[in-house]
């Protein structure tokens, strides 16, 4: 049967890049994604701008909402201290499993652990599945219209300290209104917006990054 879009991009990664070198890996996707496929991963322009706010942070305890195939998982593993701890969340299980060889493949494995589900039901079970008390860093690039419900789970659950901060991808396109309504406008929340553009593309599109006051 036809491969899928993932399952392409991987092979790409195996063909063209070097096995532990996260560099390359992240160059064989976006070559791939210029060249071949347009894919939804944050991509190189936005990319930057993740990479600079990781290294800003340099958070000890760090959450991805929206894996897919691991792309920004590289892009931020490959930045983290020794003995951060990194969750990401991928609801579909067929890109969790490329995600999973793409992240190996880039030697970072033991860096990171790749939960499948949905956010909505992992975000409650943190603290107790693993003992984790607040997020210094977290990165939303899940399904457009979780950003908002799931800000909220971070608060109820305590999961957020002064000075946690939030990056958010897409906000313009495909775009969270309700998200940036809500980060814009509560007095918990400290925000500015990062122009940019969508991966691969010249439409205009951005990261939101916002610092929980407490
Ligand atoms: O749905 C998204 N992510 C959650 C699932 O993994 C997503 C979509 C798009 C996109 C798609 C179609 C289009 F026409 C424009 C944008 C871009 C992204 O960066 C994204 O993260
Ligand atoms: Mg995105």
């Amino acid at each position: 049967t036809r491969s899928t879009r993932p399952q392409r991009m991987l092979k790409a990664v195996q063909k063209n890049a070097i096995r532990g070198n996260p560099e390359s890996v992240i160059s064989a996707i976006d070559y791939f994604c210029k060249h071949s496929e347009w894919a939804m991963n944050v991509g190189d322009e936005k990319g930057c701008i993740l990479d600079s706010v990781v290294t800003e942070v340099d958070p000890s305890t760090v959450l991805e909402l929206g894996t897919y195939c691991g792309y920004s998982t590289v892009r931020i593993a490959r930045l983290l201290s020794p003995g951060t701890k990194f969750i990401t969340v991928e609801f579909n299980p067929a890109s969790a499993e490329v995600a999973r060889k793409i992240i190996a493949y880039a030697g970072l494995q033991d860096k990171v652990t790749l939960v499948e589900g949905a956010s909505g039901d992992l975000i409650p079970q943190i603290k107790k599945l693993y003992g984790i008390t607040t997020f210094d860093f977290i990165f939303l690039d899940h399904w457009k219209d979780r950003y908002l419900p799931d800000i909220k789970l971070f608060e109820e659950y305590g999961l957020l300290r002064k000075g946690s901060v939030l990056l958010a991808d897409n906000v313009i396109c495909p775009g969270t209104p309700e998200y940036l309504e809500y980060v814009r406008n509560s007095p918990r929340y400290e925000s500015r917006y990062y122009p940019s553009h969508l991966e691969y593309t010249k439409v205009e599109d951005g990261l939101e990054k916002s610092l929980f006051l407490g």
